[in-house]
């Protein structure tokens, strides 16, 4: 017997303004996919939701936004506690447009972090009751690296989930991979629905990317659809505790998170004094040198001596570098300020804000001064005997 009303409920057209997701693995390229689709005109009305890991936003700024329309959500990881808070954001926007309070959008973009599982983002749109009205969900894209992806699918069950759910996965960094057929037999075995896609093929269009009908997560395959029925998405479990620290030498603020299994951190900084150009190498040096494989993940965005008002943005995706940019001057509406995120594995608590004191000329009570750590550069701050 089939009860009342089921059968209307679940064959209605879903309405309501459409979400997308743009989801991918720690720096696999999802804001530089993003700053190249925002340009187009399709996306003009759209609002961009950016989530990041640790609460030193940086990406907000490196979104080449053409309007005001990028609300940033940070401290924390989507899978976690901020899923309330995008509940709340989706929820207030909706009111704030029907309220005649901001224009109206016809999108909604989410750029998620890295670490993200997007199962419970995808509930806060799909599985909640009220916004369910008002918002559907369609479009999810994942960026995949080429260099990366694979060892990455091997060591996160966060990154696989990602591509399984995808209706269409951009490999990322391919002109830099020896070949992406491996990499595209291994997407197409995890995700055999999703169009695989070229990153910096010219083709690929924001419209052709989101607009792609309702999400079904009927026609998902049996794992998509378990994942999305289930009332807790998270593959993980750890308590939700924030660990601030607020140290009264150095970074004026850290924040680090680690809630996530593996020994995954992540600690960032905001630091006010320039720093010597010389004294960031040999940070970023040891921090590579010593610890590379363990650096998951680095973003900055640097005040250096020699011309605070042109400020550096750094990027580092495991062992891949990129070449720093010096930007002609701050972004708008961005306090004039070191930002610095880094995301470890099986590192100390600490280590990053530590040795970033150091060679920032700060050392803190404590804390190893820059000759201790150049002597030995293995050395792990604190354990050392040298005070
Ligand atoms: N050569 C090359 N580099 C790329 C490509 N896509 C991204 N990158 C570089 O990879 C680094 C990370 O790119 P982002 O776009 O910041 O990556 P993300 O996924 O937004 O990073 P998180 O938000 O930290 O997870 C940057 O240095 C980019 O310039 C690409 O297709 N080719």
């Amino acid at each position: 017997m089939i009860a009342e009303g089921a059968s209307e409920r679940s064959w209605t057209v879903p309405q309501g303004i459409p979400v997308s997701i743009l989801t991918g693995f720690l720096g696999a390229g999802k804001t530089t996919l993003l700053n190249r689709l925002i340009g187009d005109p399709w996306l003009s009305d759209a609002a961009l939701i950016i989530n990041e890991f640790g609460d030193v936003g940086i990406d907000h700024l490196l979104v080449e936004s053409s309007g005001d329309g990028v609300i940033e959500l940070s401290d924390g990881c989507l899978c976690c506690t901020v899923r309330g808070e995008l509940v709340d954001t989706l929820a207030d926007l909706m009111d704030r447009m029907q309220t005649g309070k901001i224009r109206p959008f016809s999108r909604v973009v989410i750029e998620t972090t890295g670490l993200a599982d997007p199962v419970p983002v995808m509930q806060s749109v799909i599985g909640h009751p009220a916004l369910g009205q008002s918002y559907r969900l369609e479009g999810l894209v994942t960026v995949v690296d080429a260099v990366n992806v694979l060892s990455t699918l091997d060591a996160h069950e966060e990154a696989r989930r990602q591509v399984a759910v995808a209706d269409a996965l951009v490999i990322s960094k391919a002109a830099l991979s020896a070949s992406v057929e491996p990499v595209r037999a291994r997407l197409g075995a995890l995700n055999p629905l999703a169009r695989i896609l070229d990153a910096e093929d010219p083709d690929v269009t924001a419209r052709g990317l989101f607009d792609t009908g309702a999400y079904d997560p009927a026609t998902r395959g049996l794992d998509v659809a378990r994942w999305l029925s289930a009332g807790d998405g998270h593959t993980h479990h750890h308590d939700d505790g924030h660990h601030h620290h607020h140290h009264a030498h150095g970074p004026s603020h850290v924040h680090d998170v680690n809630r996530h299994d593996g020994g995954i951190r992540a600690s960032s900084l905001v630091f006010d004094k320039a720093i010597p150009p010389q004294a960031l190498m040999m940070f970023l040096d040891l921090l590579r040198s010593a610890h590379g494989p363990n650096l998951l993940r680095m973003k900055a965005i640097v005040k250096l001596a020699d011309d605070p008002g042109r400020p550096l943005v750094l990027h580092a995706v495991q062992s891949l570098m990129s070449e720093p940019v010096r930007l002609q001057a701050w972004p708008e509406g961005a306090r004039q300020e070191t930002r610095l995120v880094v995301i470890t594995r099986d590192m100390p608590e600490g280590f990053v804000a530590d040795l970033f004191a150091a060679f920032a000329d700060e050392p803190g009570i404590g804390r190893p001064d820059r000759a201790a750590l150049t002597d030995n550069p293995l050395a792990i701050p604190g354990a050392s005997a040298r005070r």
